[in-house]
């Protein structure tokens, strides 16, 4: 995929995840793995009205070839995820209500999700009798740090789907725009199906550690 594709792609799923509240105030990040590197959004933009301006783009070292301005301050998170994922192609960072209330809620490192025909929006699952699992890590301000943990974790449980950074957000991954897209809005009626089932069932009868 050439990077003028991947951008334009970019451009336009940050309109459909903005009009969905997804990426509230300048917060989420967006990038593709293309043929000559990654494109990832620079900072501080509302993800909901990004222009060509409004990226950075590297080559497969990671090293800056072209775009002004600064690179996301999660750069590292995202050309961590492709390393870690060959067939990762986008991945999107965003900050829903339900993704970043469900990652307080849920104090171990890990929603099991099970029991929902949704599940199956994710690539791979098969059956509500799956189960679903979202790792999550302890925010942190150091992105290096927090990759390094992502990392750390990868290599004895695969990540395949997404990640949620507990009281910040969602990393979500997927082979083309198409399926990333689909990932998320899985997800997102997953994390809220959790949240009401909580509030219903009472969030210590649901809580795992
Ligand atoms: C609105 S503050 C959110 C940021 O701290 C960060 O978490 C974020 O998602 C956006 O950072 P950015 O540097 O614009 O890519
Ligand atoms: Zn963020």
């Amino acid at each position: 995929m050439h990077n003028n594709t991947a951008i334009s792609e970019l451009i336009e799923a940050g309109k459909w995840v903005s009009q969905r509240g997804w990426v509230p105030a300048t917060g989420g990040n967006f990038s593709a793995r293309t043929a000559s590197g990654y494109v990832v959004t620079a900072s501080g933009f509302d993800k909901g009205q990004l222009g060509t301006h409004a990226f950075i783009e590297f080559d497969h070292e990671g090293n800056r070839t072209k775009g002004s301005g600064n690179p996301s301050a999660e750069t590292e998170l995202h050309l961590n995820m492709y390393k870690l994922i060959p067939s990762a192609k986008f991945v999107l960072h965003t900050h829903s209500v339900a993704a970043t209330v469900l990652s307080r809620v849920f104090k171990g490192h890990a929603i099991n999700l099970h029991g929902y025909e949704m599940q199956k929006s994710l690539s791979g699952i098969k059956s509500h009798l799956d189960t679903l699992t979202i790792p999550i890590f302890d925010n942190d301000q150091d992105i290096d740090r927090l990759s390094l943990l992502v990392s750390d974790h990868h290599l004895h449980t695969p990540i395949e789907h997404a990640v949620l950074i507990r009281g910040h957000g969602l990393y979500v991954v997927g082979r083309d725009i198409k399926e990333v897209l689909r990932h998320l809005e899985g997800l997102e009626f997953l994390f809220s199906c959790e949240l009401e089932r909580l509030k219903l069932e009472g969030i210590q009868a649901g809580v795992q550690s």
